[in-house]
């Protein structure tokens, strides 16, 4: 059982890191749940083997200190949830420890423990006192927990009347508003209407800025970038990763989503891959009326292809607001051939975001010399959506327009929306996922007219 409150001082309390306080000790956490009937199971290794009990969670171990914004990702039925639960006390682990040395509160408990014959006010103040909070104190905060959740003149009504988004509202609400030391969610931001996904973002800023500890459970690199600052990668159970937010959610969308920021053509001996096929007439380009090469022999070849930030370094991951580049380095390979590269850019689900024609004036294969080219194409800040871009590239010759080489998926990133200035990041008042593949800023200007 873990202690409801805290030894304030355990042995490791003492030992801080950088000062600060540790507020949660997980030390070895194991769950095994009993199947009711034998299960075929296919470990990570693809091996599969009949199992009365599926371990859930395995040996799991970390320290969170105060301020820290954890965030937990990991596929589906790694046991991010499984994890939540016994931190919250909704769960028993069948081995190892869990301290908690401060007033936590998760989404989970509020949300789940709601009466649904009690209206909406008689469970804020059940569980606002059930999290130690006295009466005083919930009256106190009641009107701003009822407009918080916009629940309206159905606070009076039973909880069983509330639709799924309502009942998380007002849980969200009530965790929010009980000032906790350590907060506990759980995908928070997939339920409830998106406009109220932008509320619990922001009360999640204020109330995880001043030296409060949040643990956010997520899928989405995205959401864990905005609102974490270290990040904890569970596969099959175990902890695979724990380190600072970038190099997780990296290292994650880099293992779970093929995302590869540089391309090196491979040796002339060998085939080329296949999810980065190289095809010279075969393969059908993305935009009609491009004529297949009819030439003899290689006319140009994709050497390297690389995403840089705005510091020219390799990134696979660029901020909304900031520009990058694709780089890549090609050979053209015979004379009077004027060869032009062009950037194919698609989105995570593979639907064709645009085509970059070759624009450089200054080009200088104009004088159609054989040999080594590098060049490089400027996506400007505030121009893709957030999520994962696949940049193809071609090469082709014009007049008429003709394919000598398309590279597939040559590189790849994910364009992400740290927190900050939303009029600097088109973002506006606006508060949902931006549909659309661009999310462009344009030059607003407004006057008075009468
Ligand atoms: N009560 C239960 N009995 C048996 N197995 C369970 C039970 N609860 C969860 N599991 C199994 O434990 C594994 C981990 O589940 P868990 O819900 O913790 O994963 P998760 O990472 O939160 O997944 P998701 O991202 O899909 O929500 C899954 O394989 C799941 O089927």
């Amino acid at each position: 059982m873990m202690p409801d409150t805290l030894p304030q001082t355990a042995p490791e309390a003492a030992a801080d890191k950088d000062e600060r306080q540790l507020v949660m000790d997980v030390r070895g956490l194991s769950k095994r749940y009993r199947m009711t009937s034998a299960v075929t199971r296919t470990d990570k290794d693809g091996n599969t083997h009949k199992e009365q009990y599926y371990q859930a969670l395995k040996d799991v171990s970390f320290k969170v200190w105060s301020g820290d914004r954890v965030g937990i990702m990991g596929h589906n039925g790694a046991g991010k949830s499984t994890l939540l639960k016994i931190l919250s006390r909704v769960l028993n682990p069948s081995d190892g420890e869990a301290f908690i040395y401060g007033r936590a509160t998760s989404l989970l408990e509020v949300g789940t423990g709601f009466n649904p014959k009690m209206s909406g006010r008689q469970n804020v103040y059940l569980n606002a006192a059930l999290h130690g909070l006295t009466r005083k104190e919930i009256d106190q905060r009641m009107d701003e927990i009822v407009a918080f959740s916009e629940i309206g003149r159905f606070i009076e009504e039973p909880v069983e009347t509330y639709s799924t988004g309502m009942r998380a509202r007002l849980g969200f609400s009530v965790a929010a508003h009980l000032d906790p030391d350590i907060l506990m969610l759980d995908e928070v931001l997939s339920v409830g209407d998106a406009a109220f996904q932008k509320k619990c973002l922001q009360r999640m800023d204020e109330i995880t800025g001043h030296d409060r500890t949040l643990l956010f459970v997520s899928h989405s690199t995205g959401a864990i970038r905005r609102f974490c600052d270290r990040c904890i990668w569970i596969d099959h159970g175990e902890v695979v990763m724990d380190d600072d937010v970038m190099t997780v959610t990296e290292a994650y969308e880099a293992q779970m989503m093929n995302v590869a920021a540089t391309y090196q053509a491979p040796e002339k001996s060998e085939p080329a891959k296949d999810e980065k096929k190289s095809s010279g007439k075969s393969g059908k380009p993305d935009t009609a009326s491009v004529l297949e090469a009819e030439v003899d022999g290689p006319v140009a070849e994709l050497v390297t292809a690389r995403v840089l930030d705005d510091a020219g370094q390799i990134a696979r991951s660029v901020k909304i607001d900031t520009p990058c580049a694709i780089e890549i380095a090609f050979d053209v390979l015979q004379a009077d051939m004027r060869v032009e590269p062009a950037l194919h850019v698609k989105n995570e689900i593979g639907d064709l975001m645009f085509v970059v024609a070759f624009t450089d004036g200054d080009y200088p294969g104009a004088i159609n010399k054989p040999g080594r080219y590098k060049s490089r194409a400027r996506i400007p800040a505030n121009l893709l959506n957030e999520g994962l871009h696949y940049v193809s590239v071609v090469m082709v010759t014009a007049d008429p327009l003709t394919r000598h080489q398309s590279v597939d998926n040559a590189v790849s990133f994910s364009v992400y929306e740290p927190q900050g200035d939303d009029l600097a990041r088109a973002r506006g008042r606006y508060s949902r996922n931006f549909p659309g593949g661009l999310r462009p800023r344009l030059d607003w200007s407004t006057e008075r007219e009468s």
